[in-house]
């Protein structure tokens, strides 16, 4: 009988217990043994949760006190240089010194860096080796948390990071190296994990190599040869597993690894169920990723049946089933969202609900009785027709877009000047980019207002104060275009999503997004309209505090749709048109209410790139007239303005500039301005604000130093077109160190002023 199994598990607890413990143990308030027995307690939920639903195998390992990367790095003690205790082996300390620059102990230093886990919301941080690198087994956690599993009773399978995606995803310390000349160092180190696995009694251990759904270059493909050679024959029986695409272009490398199990992600990637039971030898595994790991639908399980049903025969005990990828992607609990309208919920199915579905599943394949399933996936078909969930007027409106409702009134030589003249703003202007400190008491009022402690009348005047608050002190900086300060939103995509039609939003929906942050993506359900405007009566009541410009603040249509879960059931290029014409109507309200300036964020423009580059070019080419069309309603005079993050630009930069914003503001200050070689050599045509500090830590940057960041941004975009801004928006910091950091800031500006004008 077919066999299921979790990829992993979501790490934050039911409620993010883990969030508020990690939180409290970096403020102080609990201590290190506190923490860990949360840590501990969170771990035997998930397992009994996976366990009561049936699920054979647990996933161990998956847990993470910040991140499974930086775990992974431990493991193999690679501690960079600075967070490294002169003798003492890496405790969990100098594990959150590396993910955050500090700790309850030892000294303040950098934090590594961190960025996108393949195409998710969530972050890794990233390795840095040095060619020297040397490593060793330096953490062992891992093996007590078999331990742990195994008292409790479960099934354990140890999950692990594959070796050649670690390095794949680290980084070069010092000068650049071929990461790959590290491997023959880290495999010693993966053997003895697996064999200390075997001591334990482990029969089986995941490896994940998820770097296989990308386009891989032919030494990474003789690094998997090499490494599955060197893991086989350690005493456990060894799970590939891949995931977040399909990857059928190396199917014949994958079926000579020496291992003794594969699993694929049936969802993500387009593959044939047959063509892969065919590939693998009858005594190797085959576990099928058939639930949709990375959003919130209930499986149609009769459907599913169908497409696996004549492999189940074939493969008996050697066909596992799995969700398409670790679990750590969507919220735990559906039975938690009490409020939920009960005909949407019937179309949902978060973490563990996934496992019951698996569990049907298997049971339908075992007895060859399918009643249950098809009575379980009734609310799909149903949502299928569901009048709720389509909008004619929506898709006649997207069905008539046509080129010209993604194009400016004129082109951007022409219009700038037309904006230079009635801004008139100074030579390299000051800006930031939408957010100011969200402080305990704007999210208790949120709270409150929430919980309906307080009226809305009351939110709305806290809100307003708030504003009020943020306008004057940038008045106060003396920068030269403002913002409201984002203090009624409580998240960037949630807050729209909470206000559009044809999106539902959770209460407990969380999803970790790096370290101990969390983001609670909206659900897409149905076709997408505004129903009021959303950002008007907030930005106009800032425009009339202050005589200088404040700039309108949106989320784009790619962002918003990336940063939601998906509905499955309509195309992204259509989807995204949908938001765009929503926002567009929001862009010319707010220009209408005498805003000039507007933002369109995008940060998730480069994440929403498919991992396989040869369909790079048609994604980036409906992402950025998505774009255009929400930015493209209004007069030459109104300046629109967009921000990106966490982008590699290199590859994407004419992308960029068919996005035709007039200016863009982008992360740069860790790179140094590296990114803007991209810009230097496309010759990016509009405007640039690129980051001169980084917003993700609270040490004050020096005016030098920013300085000395313009200058070379100078040299690379000419002067006349760069703006000054920090890298991010400024809500995870506190109004102290933002204040000082801004103040520098604007004082390198106008002394630039001088010296460059
Ligand atoms: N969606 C999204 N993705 C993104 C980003 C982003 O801004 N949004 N930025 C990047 C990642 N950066 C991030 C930066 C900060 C946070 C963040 O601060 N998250 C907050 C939650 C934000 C939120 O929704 N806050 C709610 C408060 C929810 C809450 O915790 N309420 C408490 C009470 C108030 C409290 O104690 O804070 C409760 O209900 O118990 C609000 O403001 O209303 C957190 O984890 O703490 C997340 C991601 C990339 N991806
Ligand atoms: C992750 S991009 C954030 C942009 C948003 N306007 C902010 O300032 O927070
Ligand atoms: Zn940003």
């Amino acid at each position: 009988m077919a066999k299921i199994h979790n990829l992993g598990f979501p790490r934050i607890g039911k409620k993010r217990e883990l969030k508020f413990a990690v939180e409290a143990y970096w403020a102080g308030s609990i201590s290190q043994q506190e923490l860990i027995e949360i840590g501990r307690k969170i771990r035997a939920e998930n397992w009994a949760l996976q366990a009561n639903g049936g699920i054979d195998l647990v996933p161990v390992g998956d847990f993470a006190w910040y991140d499974h990367v930086l775990t992974t790095t431990l493991l193999l003690g690679a501690v960079p240089l600075r967070h490294k205790s002169p003798d003492a082996e890496p405790d969990l300390d100098t594990l959150f010194r590396i993910g955050r620059g500090r700790a309850p102990t030892g000294c303040a230093c950098a934090a590594s860096e961190m960025t996108k886990w393949f195409n998710s919301n969530y972050h890794y941080i990233v390795p840095e080796l040095e060619q020297t690198q040397s490593f060793k087994l330096a953490w062992h956690e891992l093996f007590e948390q078999v331990t742990e599993a195994q008292s409790l009773g479960y099934k354990a399978k140890p999950v692990l990071v594959g070796p050649v995606t670690y390095l794949h995803l680290s980084k070069c310390a010092g000068e650049a190296f071929d990461k790959l000349d590290l491997l023959d160092r880290i495999l010693p180190i993966y053997q003895q994990v697996l064999v200390k696995f075997a001591e334990q009694g482990v029969e089986w251990v995941q490896i994940d190599e998820p770097i296989l759904s990308l386009e891989l270059e032919e030494d990474y493909r003789d690094a998997l040869r090499t490494s599955f050679s060197a893991l086989n024959g350690q005493g456990v029986k060894l799970l590939l597993a891949t995931y977040f695409d399909s990857v059928n272009d190396y199917l014949s490398d994958i079926a000579a690894y020496p291992v003794q199990g594969v699993h694929f992600d049936c969802v993500a990637g387009a593959h044939d169920v047959a063509a892969l039971h065919t590939l693998l030898a009858k005594d190797q595994v085959l576990s099928l990723g058939v639930v949709n790991g990375r959003n919130v639908w209930r499986t149609d399980l009769a459907c599913v049946f169908e497409k696996i049903e004549e492999v189940a025969k074939l493969r008996g005990d050697n066909l596992w089933l799995a969700p398409s990828c670790s679990l750590l992607h969507t919220p735990v609990d559906l039975d938690q969202e009490a409020e939920l309208d009960p005909e949407l919920r019937s179309w949902l199915a978060f973490a563990k609900q996934k496992g019951e579905e698996l569990q049907l599943l298997k049971l339908a394949l075992a007895s060859g009785d399918t009643h249950a399933i098809l009575e379980y996936s009734l609310p799909v078909k149903a949502r299928a027709t569901s009048p709720r969930v389509n909008n004619a007027l929506v898709h006649n409106r997207v069905a008539a877009l046509t080129v010209k409702d993604g194009q400016r009134q004129s082109a951007f030589t022409q219009r700038s000047k037309v904006q230079a003249q009635a801004l008139a703003l100074p030579l390299l202007p000051t800006t930031t980019i939408g957010s100011f400190p969200q402080t305990q008491s704007i999210r208790n009022a949120r709270r409150d207002f929430k919980a309906g402690e307080i009226s809305s009348v009351d939110y709305n005047v806290q809100m307003q104060a708030e504003i009020r608050y943020a306008v004057e002190e940038q008045e106060a900086l003396d920068l030269d275009v403002l913002v409201h300060g984002e203090a009624e939103r409580n998240d960037m995509v949630e807050y729209f999503g909470e206000l559009l039609n044809g999106f539902a939003f959770t209460q407990f929906g969380w999803v970790q997004s790096y370290g101990s942050r969390c983001v609670k993506p909206p659900v897409i359900w149905g076709d997408i309209s505004r129903e009021q405007a959303m950002t008007v009566t907030w930005t106009t009541y800032a425009q009339a505090q202050t005589s200088k410009k404040v700039k309108g603040m949106l989320t784009g249509p790619v962002t918003l749709l990336f940063w939601s879960f998906i509905r499955d059931d309509l195309d992204r290029p259509t989807i995204a048109n949908q938001i765009a014409l929503a926002l567009r109507d929001e862009v010319v309200e707010l220009q209408n209410a005498g805003i000039d300036i507007i933002q369109i964020d995008e940060p998730a423009f480069r994440e929403g790139m498919p991992l396989k580059a040869s369909q790079w070019q048609t994604y980036l080419e409906w992402a950025a007239y998505a774009f255009r069309v929400s930015a493209s309603g209004v007069l030459d005079s109104t300046q629109i303005h967009t921000h990106m993050c966490y982008a590699e630009f290199n590859d994407i930069i004419s992308a960029i500039a068919d996005m035709d914003a007039d200016v863009i503001t982008i992360e740069t200050s860790r790179s140094n301005m590296a990114l803007l070689e991209a810009f230097e050599e496309f010759a990016y045509p509009n405007q640039i604000g690129p980051g001169v500090y980084d917003i993700h830590t609270p040490n004050v940057p020096e005016i030098k130093w920013m300085k000395a960041l313009i200058n070379k941004a100078a040299k690379k975009v000419p002067v006349e077109r760069l703006w000054v801004n920090p890298d991010c928006g400024l809500k995870t910091r506190g109004w102290e160190e933002t204040r000082e950091a801004l103040n520098n800031m604007v004082r390198a500006a106008k002394e630039l002023r001088v010296e460059l004008g």
